[in-house]
């Protein structure tokens, strides 16, 4: 008995990373237990859509989890591209789900609120039936059936919404940058969800990797609900605040059909996190903003 728990503190817990490049994926490097042995792979080092690939990359690693943090996350060319969204949101998972499932690793795999219809009025639980209305929707739920399918017990798919990072491309650098650019801006306020603090997420993953047993399906997002529009006025107000901005320019708020994209967004998609604040505790979206921007300022 004693010897196994040797054992068990000398296998120090090794967790691999996929999507290197992705603000996730940075944000779960930044925020990394020091007691993890951690190895992030890009494309250049994993090739998603090929399996021999795969086990070759686990084999050499050996994880005890691991996370997958890639995705196609271009939701309007995706319109335009449905096969590239689709083998990597979907084939690469049910391959990475295949390598994993044969070696008795744990996978964390990343979903979206893209997946619901928005026709609900209250915030969307786990048991509420996914009915995507866009492309990225429909290849983040394939996904979610591959690994459910393939990896049934020991993995989680962790559905989130509007991610943010100081990293890639995200609504908030966008916003930003506009700001700083345009003398106005147009933003839709019939689109309510929730912004996550890619950090936040990242710290929620971490919780993951250290329980005994872990659920199918978890929603995570920061507390609270707002508009795209009123997330812009938020950004701007405190950017300006804050001196990351010098100037306040006028945003206007349109409707969906006034903004020009080819993709049908849900109206409302908004996450019950309820069951994933007793592993984490959320903070509203505005304080997780205001702490994003501060330190963002400081870099
Ligand atoms: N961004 C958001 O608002 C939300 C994201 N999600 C989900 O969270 C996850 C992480 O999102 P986020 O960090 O924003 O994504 P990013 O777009 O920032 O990063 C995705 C990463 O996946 C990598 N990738 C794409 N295709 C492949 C491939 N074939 N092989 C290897 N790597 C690949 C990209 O590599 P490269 O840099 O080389 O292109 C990129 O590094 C995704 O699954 C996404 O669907 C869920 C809800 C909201
Ligand atoms: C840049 C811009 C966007 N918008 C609108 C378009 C859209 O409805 C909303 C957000 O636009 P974006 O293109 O930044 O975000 P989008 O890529 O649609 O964001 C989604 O990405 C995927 C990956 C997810 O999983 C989702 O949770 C969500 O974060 O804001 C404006 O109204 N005005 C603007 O100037």
């Amino acid at each position: 008995m004693i010897s196994d728990n040797v054992n068990k503190l000398a296998d120090k817990v090794k967790v691999l990373i996929i999507g290197k490049h992705g603000q996730l994926a940075r944000s779960l490097v930044d925020t990394a237990p020091h007691n993890i042995e951690l190895l992030s792979l890009a494309r250049s080092g994993i090739n998603l859509l090929d399996l021999s690939n795969i086990e070759k990359a686990v084999a050499r690693f050996k994880p005890n989890t691991v996370i997958n943090a890639s995705g196609y996350t271009d939701v309007e060319s995706a319109e335009s591209d449905a096969t590239s969204a689709f083998s990597v949101n979907e084939t690469a998972v049910e391959n990475i789900a295949t390598v994993t499932s044969k070696n008795n690793i744990r996978l964390i795999h990343i979903s979206s609120d893209f997946v619901f219809d928005g026709t609900s009025k209250v915030p969307y639980s786990t048991n509420d039936k996914p009915n995507p209305l866009s492309i990225y929707g429909a290849s983040k739920l394939a996904g979610e059936r591959a690994l459910t399918r393939l990896q049934p017990n020991n993995s989680s798919v962790i559905r989130t919404s509007w991610l943010y990072s100081p990293y890639g491309n995200n609504f908030v650098k966008t916003m930003l940058n506009l700001m700083s650019t345009k003398e106005h801006l147009n933003v839709v306020s019939d689109q309510i969800g929730c912004p996550t603090n890619a950090n936040k997420l990242a710290l929620f993953i971490w919780q993951l990797t250290t329980l005994d047993t872990i659920y199918p399906f978890y929603h995570w997002s920061d507390l609270g609900s707002t508009s795209w529009y009123e997330f812009a006025i938020e950004i701007q107000n405190i950017g300006v605040n804050l001196g990351l901005l010098t100037r306040k320019i006028p945003i206007n708020s349109i409707k969906s059909f006034e903004y020009p994209s080819n993709v049908k967004r849900p109206k409302y998609s908004v996450l019950d996190t309820s069951n994933s604040q007793s592993i984490l505790a959320a903070k509203d979206w505005r304080e997780e903003l205001a702490e994003f921007l501060k330190k963002l300022k400081e870099r």
